[in-house]
């Protein structure tokens, strides 16, 4: 499969936007590169206060970071790649691998099974768990769903 165009973001039944698939992708196949900005810890903390803050309203409430490894962050909100629309799923039909190209880190999404066209692209955020009060409910709707992201 040449390209990302068979990828679309559209409405999604677990939240807000989501990223669809409208060809087959056999499993095995690596579906999206998850991109942005490779940021420190300590950066990302800073953006994550400013973006909660709404001071700039097209940054409000965005949580488009993915954490690469024990101090960088990919930083998805000002400058990103469609993987940012990928929603989770307690049962999800990609996996998120960090992988390293000429000594620099990338994270990719394979396809964990076969997904057919039209269906939404998923995967397990695998959150660490937060305390009562702090949870995020899960609208996955999996049979296996663990009803809290976090
Ligand atoms: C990277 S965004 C995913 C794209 C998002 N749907 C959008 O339109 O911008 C991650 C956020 O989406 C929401 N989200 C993703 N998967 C979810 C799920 N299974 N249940 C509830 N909220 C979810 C959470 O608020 C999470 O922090």
């Amino acid at each position: 499969m040449k390209g990302w165009k068979h990828l679309v973001v559209y409405k999604s039944r677990i939240h807000a936007l989501g990223l669809y698939t409208s060809q087959f992708i056999p499993r095995g196949a690596m579906v999206v590169e998850y991109v942005g900005e490779i940021v420190g810890l300590r950066v990302a903390d800073k953006r994550e206060i400013e973006y909660q803050s709404g001071k700039k309203l097209q940054y409000k409430s965005a949580c488009y970071f993915f954490r690469i490894d024990k101090e960088h962050i990919i930083d998805a909100t000002r400058k990103g790649g469609i993987a940012r629309f990928v929603n989770h799923s307690c049962l999800p039909n990609c996996v998120a691998k960090v992988i390293s190209v000429k000594n620099e880190k990338k994270v990719v999404f394979f396809a964990e099974r076969d997904i057919n066209p039209g269906e939404e692209i998923t995967y397990d955020y695998h959150f660490n768990h937060e305390e009562e009060g702090k949870k995020i409910p899960c609208f996955c709707n999996s049979r296996n769903c663990r009803r809290y992201l976090n």
